[in-house]
């Protein structure tokens, strides 16, 4: 088993509680900063996903570690019944919220506050369920992806965007540059929380990616697994079913 990151290395909490400190402080610049740091790239693979989760015409929807709401924004255009987006950081979906309302999709999307360990759903409640670079953050990462094939339905899909580590040179190199140079200097000079881009840098690095996660995926209930790397490998989009 891997080493845990968490966020602040002199904090006594535990991980998700750290994790949920983190994205409350950040949330208000978090939109702006993602842009930035993915290069607007992220925008482009939050489209695939959606691609794959419309190939599958979802009534209900739950987007898990929903953040600021941006995919569940993007859902929307798929017109299901209904996408709830949930997240443990209030202060990420106060921020989703106002897009939301901006929008005009308030009878659409509900935000909820929830931890992806122990969702507050009967099992087989959805067609689709998607998480964006969040599964790297749960602290409990088994748990998170028994408790998603939990509420997922027998005829639905899983779709996870991941970060992941290109292999080859010279992406490998430029990427290993990226993240643990130029990530952390922006995240200090922008951020509202200096050692965020820190972290975010080192999950990123550390996270089991590929056939490793396609095997947890396997190991915690999920079967016809397949993953995409997009961009060099820069990140990875994982779809598996029950
Ligand atoms: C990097 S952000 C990603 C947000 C959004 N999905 C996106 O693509 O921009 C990670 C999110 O995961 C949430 N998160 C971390 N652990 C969680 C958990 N156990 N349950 C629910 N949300 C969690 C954080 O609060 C944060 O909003």
């Amino acid at each position: 088993m891997s080493e845990i990151i968490k966020p602040y290395r002199d904090s006594q909490l535990g991980k998700k509680e750290q994790v949920t400190q983190m994205f409350d402080t950040i949330s208000t610049n978090y939109d702006g900063l993602n842009r930035v740091i993915s290069l607007g790239i992220d925008v482009k693979w939050r489209k695939k996903v959606v691609k794959i989760v419309g190939e599958n015409k979802p009534k209900q929807i739950l987007d898990i570690a929903t953040g600021t709401g941006d995919l569940a924004l993007m859902m929307a255009n798929l017109n299901p019944d209904k996408i709830i987006g949930l997240d443990i950081s209030a202060g990420m979906l106060e921020v989703g919220k106002q897009k939301i309302n901006k929008a005009n999709l308030s009878k659409k999307i509900d935000m909820i506050v929830g931890d992806s360990e122990e969702m507050p759903f009967e099992n087989d409640t959805f067609d689709a369920i998607t998480v964006s670079f969040g599964v790297r953050n749960f602290a409990n990462l088994d748990k998170g992806i028994k408790e998603i094939a939990r509420v997922l339905k027998p005829t639905g899909v899983l779709v996870i965007l991941e970060t992941s580590n290109p292999t080859k040179f010279p992406f490998k190199q430029g990427y290993k540059f990226y993240t643990n140079f130029i990530l952390p200097l922006v995240g200090k000079l922008f951020s509202k929380d200096k050692v965020a881009y820190t972290y975010l840098s080192e999950s990123a690095n550390s996270f089991p990616f590929g056939e490793v996660f396609n095997n947890i995926l396997r190991k915690n209930g999920f079967s016809d697994v397949k993953h995409n790397p997009v961009t060099f490998g820069v990140a990875t989009i994982y779809t598996a079913r029950k």
